[in-house]
């Protein structure tokens, strides 16, 4: 006990840190894994990504944790089952992507483990006034620290909804640090399962900078498509959405949910843009609708038109560049549909000198780079940006 903790110290004192970032998000595609060597902390980080993989998931594991994630009833013994399993097998996972890169286990000094989040259910969802904001991520981290001999940081989201926010986007600490620029405005929009954006206006401003959800990335199109497609998790390339015709009538009931009339940040997730979110815009429209293919289509609209709308929202006429991240940034009609819709040249983050694959797990990583190793906060708490580290520490022994 007592020679981690030390190690720990040694870890914080170090000049350099090796950090396994890791990440699953609620696409359920597979665990994001990127190694990562830190310098510094604070606006001082320096962080290069040594290695990057995304190893998927089997088709049997991914439909075991949707079986309980997302849903409003789900089966206890499921759920404890799978907290253990994602544990172990995250662990299994690690230990395979560094035999694969030829790096030492010895040599990774922490792993951050974001888990895989089961359900999100802010106040703005869950509607109980004396309850708090919650959220809840499963595989225990005790199992990847034992299983890998690894220090590991998890459960980053608790504390943030401990110091006041919603558990969510926590990409604003990681964007902030690693992004502002001193002359752009920038906005680095992330479309994974659920699309957010962290807007980060330049030194030159006395703008205000955070990170928000927006609404559905690709989770209603992934979630439609394998309903009607057996087989297929997500419409590659957007082959089908692509051959359908948007569906405006059906475009305006999906626009006009309340969610979108809230504040900036918010967050929100699968739980509530769905397929019976779907099928209640349906049962709206006079005409009954449509083909799969133009439900596709006018999902992917529904996606870009949202994005559109709350990115002009906030900026109006202040110049910004717009850096693209997350798996929705390969689906060509939805990045036709946001460009278009926002009259710019969308840019990924590796125009910043990040993969944008890699983004969210590096992010994390650098989450617990801060927990272990900051000598001060770096952030001013603001409403829904509380000022705190992140992470909770599992010993390996
Ligand atoms: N070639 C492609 N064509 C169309 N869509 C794609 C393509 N590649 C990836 N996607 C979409 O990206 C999704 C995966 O995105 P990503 O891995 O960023 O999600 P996530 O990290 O789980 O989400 P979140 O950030 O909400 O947690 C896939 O499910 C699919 O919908
Ligand atoms: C509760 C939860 O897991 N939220 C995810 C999800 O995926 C995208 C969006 O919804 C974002 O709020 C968050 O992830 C990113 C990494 C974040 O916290 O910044």
């Amino acid at each position: 006990m007592k020679s981690q903790i030390l190690k720990l110290a040694s870890i914080a004192n170090a000049p350099t840190r090796t950090i396994i970032g890791l990440m699953s998000g609620t696409s359920l595609d597979g665990l994001d894994i990127a190694l990562c060597q830190f310098k510094g902390t604070g606006p001082g980080t320096v962080c290069r990504l040594l290695e990057f993989t995304t190893i998927p998931y089997t088709d049997d594991f991914r439909s075991r944790i949707k079986e309980i994630a997302f849903q409003p009833l789900a089966d206890l013994c499921k759920l404890t089952v799978l907290n253990a399993e994602i544990g172990t097998y995250t662990a299994e996972l690690v230990l395979q992507a560094l035999k694969s890169w030829n790096f030492p286990v010895t040599d990774v000094d922490i792993i951050a483990s974001h888990g895989q989040t089961i359900f999100h259910a802010p106040k703005s969802f869950h509607l109980q006034n004396s309850a708090p904001n919650a959220t809840l991520q499963i595989g225990d981290a005790d199992h990847i620290a034992v299983k890998t001999g690894i220090i590991t940081l998890s459960d980053f989201r608790q504390k943030h909804i401990a110091a006041g926010g919603e558990g969510a986007p926590l990409v604003f600490y990681g964007d902030s640090l690693l992004f502002t620029d001193q002359q752009e405005n920038r906005i680095l929009l992330n479309i994974g399962g659920i699309s957010n954006f962290t807007w980060l206006p330049s030194g030159e401003t006395d703008l205000t900078a955070f990170s928000t959800d927006v609404g559905p990335g690709n989770t209603m199109m992934d979630q439609y498509i394998s309903s009607q497609f057996p087989g297929k998790s997500f419409d590659q390339d957007a082959i089908i959405a692509s051959s359908g015709t948007v569906n405006e009538q059906l475009l305006k009931i999906l626009m006009a949910d309340p969610f979108f009339k809230l504040g900036l940040p918010r967050t929100t997730g699968p739980e509530y843009f769905n397929l019976k979110y779907l099928e209640d815009a349906l049962q709206k429209c006079e005409k009954p609708v449509c083909s799969p293919a133009d439900i596709m289509a006018t999902l992917c609209a529904f996606s870009a038109r949202v994005i559109v709308q709350t990115i002009q929202q906030l900026t109006g006429d202040i110049p910004y560049q717009i850096y693209v991240s997350g798996g929705g940034m390969h689906n060509p009609l939805l990045n036709k549909m946001i460009s278009e819709g926002l009259n710019l040249n969308l840019q990924s983050t590796q125009e910043l000198g990040l993969n944008p694959d890699a983004k969210e797990a590096v992010l994390f990583a650098l989450l617990a780079n801060e927990c272990i190793a900051a000598p001060q906060q770096a952030f001013k708490s603001r409403p829904g940006i509380p000022a705190v580290t992140m992470g909770k520490i599992s010993l390996p022994d």
